[in-house]
């Protein structure tokens, strides 16, 4: 299957109660606002988790090792232990310290919003995110409009769904999906926030990388059409390796201990950068040949990367 045109949906992902509780904890605890500096070209009224570690800590557990599941599984990423790869994910602790624990593997949040649409904000316009894998979960449905749009699916673009139970279903471009169910895609494929016409409604989104230190981001950039990606990681490199034998990063994910939050690590950024070069340069004919396809598509831009704990 072309990752880049299937949307996957898993039914059933979270408990109606769950995505109430959401809801509520969000607008107990804070507010929801335009002036995140994550999501530069398409803001939305939103809440980051992320930013927010008693709301976080409250629904972790029922969200990211499911996600983290269920994606792994989708697009075939690899554990760091399964070293059957070409050149192995043991490039990964040769660039530094690796903060996993053997039993985890290469996933982790560039951010974890709630998105509020009402009369103020109805629509969000089509455009791609910044991460290589995205998901949407409906956490309302007291709404009238809404849905999510995607554009291939007035071409090629195809729903395939996991498991059992009522999901919402398509309607034209739109999946109108049910409250609680899981809607995973690539961040290259266009989409938006279909207009809500009467009502509030409630997503809660979720940005998802592949670690930038393994070999499995080339990989999933080059696989997926992710030029962008790598150039703008290879950018950030080189701003961090002039002078610099050590540089941090911050992810969230599982810990060695297995738990999860925000985990410190360091790298040399000079050798993860001569490693991505080497490996761009051996894949100039297929970048070629993505990069006209990617173009061919492109009608509008990118989400910001949504990657605050990559500036060490
Ligand atoms: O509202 C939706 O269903 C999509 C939201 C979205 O694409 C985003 O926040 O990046
Ligand atoms: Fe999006």
């Amino acid at each position: 299957f072309s990752p880049s045109s299937s949307i996957h949906i898993i039914p059933s992902f979270l408990s109606p109660q769950t995505c109430a509780s959401l809801i509520t904890s969000c607008l107990q605890k804070t507010s929801f606002s335009t002036t995140s500096e994550n999501h530069v070209n398409f803001q939305t009224p939103d809440i980051s988790l992320l930013e927010h570690p008693d709301i976080m800590s409250e629904f972790e557990g029922s969200i990211w090792p499911n996600v983290y599941t269920e994606i792994k599984t989708l697009y075939s990423i690899p554990s760091i232990e399964d070293s059957n790869q070409p050149s192995g994910i043991s490039g990964f602790t040769e660039f530094g310290i690796s903060p996993y624990s053997s039993a985890s593997g290469l996933l982790s949040f560039l951010d974890l919003f709630v998105v509020k649409y009402d009369s103020n904000f109805k629509s969000l316009s089509m455009h791609r995110d910044g991460s290589l894998i995205s998901f949407t979960i409906p956490l309302s449905d007291g709404h009238e409009g809404g849905g999510t749009v995607f554009e291939c699916l007035e071409d090629n673009g195809r729903v395939e769904v996991h498991g059992e139970g009522e999901w919402g279903g398509v309607d034209g471009n739109k999946v109108k999906g049910k409250v609680g169910s899981l809607i995973v895609h690539s961040g290259k494929m266009r989409h938006g926030g279909g207009e809500v016409t009467r009502g509030e409604r409630y997503v809660l989104v979720g940005f998802v990388d592949v670690e930038c230190e393994a070999k499995g981001l080339f990989e999933a950039c080059k696989e997926w059409g992710r030029w962008d990606v790598l150039d703008k990681r290879l950018k950030e490199l080189e701003a961090k390796s002039s002078g610099r034998k050590v540089s941090k990063s911050r992810r969230w994910g599982y810990n060695r201990q297995g738990g999860m939050g925000g985990i410190d690590f360091t790298y040399d950024p000079e050798v993860v950068k001569r490693s991505l070069r080497e490996r761009l340069k051996g894949a100039e004919k297929g970048r070629r040949e993505t990069e006209i396809m990617f173009l061919e598509e492109n009608n509008g831009g990118l989400t910001g990367f949504g990657n605050k704990f990559n500036s060490s």
